[in-house]
C-alpha cells in the first residue's frame, strides 16, 4: 500500500499543493514554519479524519477559507483506491471512498494504515496510559476485525453504567449491564494481550539492534487485578464506584508497560533514547501488520534528526526503509537524512511558505 498522489486545498499554510509520491521514502525539507509538517497532517488527516497535532480540527483550515479538501489515490499491488475528504468549518466531514460516501470515519483507518512519529511521540511514554492503551489499540483494531465493534460496545455500556452510577443506582439495576460489560471487555482484553504478545516477539530483535545494552522489558495490564474476574471485581467495587460515580477499573484502564530493569522507562533512558523505542514500536507495529494481513503501513516521521546522533540516525533510517513501506520523513536540511541513507530518497520535495515543489 502507498501513497502515489497527493492533493491538498486550504490545509494550514498550503493554499494548494499536488504530490506524486514515490513508494519508498519521500524526504520533505524546508525552513521552520514553511508547512512540512502539514503536509505529514494533511496524510494522517485523511486516514483518521483528525489531526495528530490538534484537537480542534477547523484549526487545521486555512484561515481565509471555508473548508479544506484532500485527496489521495493509493496504490495496493495492482489496485488503485481514491479517497477524498471534504472538512467544513462547522464540523461537516464528507469522505468519499471510490466516489462513494463512507460514513464511517473507521473505513478510513482501515483502508489507510498510519504510523506517525514525531517529536511529541515521547507522550507515547511520557503522558498518562490513554496514548498508550491508543497504541495497542491501533494494532488490535488492524489485526482482528472484531476488536472495534467490541471496544464499541465496551465503551457504550461503561457510559451507560456511569450513568446508572452518578444516579445512584442499586446494584441489580447495575448488575444488568454487567453482564453485558463482562462480554465485550473480555473479548477487548483477550483480542489486546494476543497482540501484545505478537507485537513483542518482533520487538525484541529491533530494540536490540537500537538500544543494545539496555534491558527493556514491553507488557500488557488489562485495566483490573490479574487475580480476579472482571465479573467478581464489579461486584467487589460496586460500594467504591457508587461513591467516585465511575468504574474505577476495567478494560478503560488497560496500558502498556515499558520497564528498564525495575525502572519506568522514562526515568531510565534518556530522551534519544526514548525516541528509539519508540521508533521501535511503531516499526514494530508496521512489520507485524505486514506478516499479519500483507499489508504495508505509511510512516510519517516528522523532523526525524532531532534528538538523534548520526549513528542512530542511520540505523533508524535502515530500520525504516527495510520495512519495505512508504515513509514520509521531514527536515530543515536535506543533508541531514540524504547522508544518512546507503541510496538517494525516492522523491524529494521541497517547501517553502506553503508552495510544495519536487525536486528532480
Ligand atoms: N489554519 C491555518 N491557516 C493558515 N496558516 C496556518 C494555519 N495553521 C498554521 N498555519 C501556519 O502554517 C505554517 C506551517 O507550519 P508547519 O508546522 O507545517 O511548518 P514546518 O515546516 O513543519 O515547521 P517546523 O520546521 O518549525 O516544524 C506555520 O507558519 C503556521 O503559522
Amino acid at each position: 500500500m502507498s501513497l502515489s498522489r497527493l492533493s491538498i486545498t486550504s490545509f494550514r499554510n498550503i493554499l494548494t499543493a499536488d504530490l506524486n509520491a514515490g513508494s519508498g521514502l519521500n524526504l520533505i525539507y524546508g525552513k521552520n514554519g514553511s508547512g512540512k509538517t502539514s503536509i505529514l497532517e494533511a496524510i494522517f488527516f485523511l486516514g483518521m479524519g483528525r489531526s495528530f497535532r490538534s484537537h480542534l480540527s477547523q484549526r487545521v483550515i486555512n484561515t481565509d477559507a471555508d473548508n479544506l479538501v484532500l485527496f489521495a489515490q493509493l496504490e495496493e499491488d495492482d489496485e488503485q483506491t481514491k479517497i477524498g475528504l471534504r472538512r467544513h468549518r462547522n464540523g461537516d466531514i464528507e469522505v468519499k471512498i471510490n466516489g462513494e460516501k463512507v460514513k464511517k470515519l473507521s473505513v478510513l483507518a482501515e483502508t489507510i494504515p498510519i504510523q506517525v512519529i514525531t517529536p511529541e511521540s515521547f507522550s507515547l511514554l511520557f503522558e498518562g496510559p490513554k496514548a498508550r492503551r491508543q497504541f495497542i489499540d491501533w494494532g488490535a483494531f488492524h489485526s482482528d476485525p472484531q476488536f472495534y465493534q467490541a471496544w464499541v460496545n465496551t465503551r457504550r455500556i461503561l457510559k451507560q453504567r456511569n450513568q446508572l452510577l452518578r444516579n445512584q443506582a442499586s446494584y441489580s439495576q447495575i448488575q444488568f449491564w454487567d453482564k453485558e460489560l463482562v462480554r465485550y471487555a473480555e473479548q477487548v482484553t483477550k483480542i489486546r494481550n494476543h497482540y501484545v504478545d505478537s507485537l513483542n516477539a518482533l520487538l525484541k530483535g529491533i530494540i536490540k539492534e537500537f538500544l543494545p545494552l539496555v534491558d527493556i522489558n514491553v507488557s500488557f495490564t488489562r485495566g483490573w487485578d490479574s487475580k480476579t474476574e472482571f465479573s467478581q471485581l464489579l461486584e467487589n467495587q460496586y460500594p467504591r464506584d457508587l461513591s467516585t460515580g465511575h468504574t474505577v477499573s476495567g478494560p478503560h484502564k488497560a496500558d502498556l508497560r515499558l520497564r528498564v530493569g525495575n525502572l519506568p522507562a522514562q526515568d531510565a533512558l534518556s530522551r534519544g533514547q526514548l525516541k528509539l523505542l519508540v521508533c521501535a514500536l511503531r516499526i514494530a507495529q508496521g512489520k507485524l501488520l505486514k506478516q499479519q494481513l500483507n499489508k504495508n503501513s505509511i510512516y510519517l516521521v516528522d523532523d526525524l534528526p532531532s534528538e538523534l546522533d548520526a549513528q542512530h540516525r542511520q540505523l533508524l533510517l535502515k530500520q525504516l526503509t527495510e520495512t519495505g513501506a512508504q515513509i514520509f520523513v521531514t527536515a530543515i536540511e536535506p543533508s541531514a537524512i540524504v547522508d544518512s541513507l546507503t541510496c538517494p530518497p525516492d522523491r524529494m520535495f521541497h517547501v517553502e511558505h506553503g508552495q510544495v515543489t519536487f525536486i528532480e
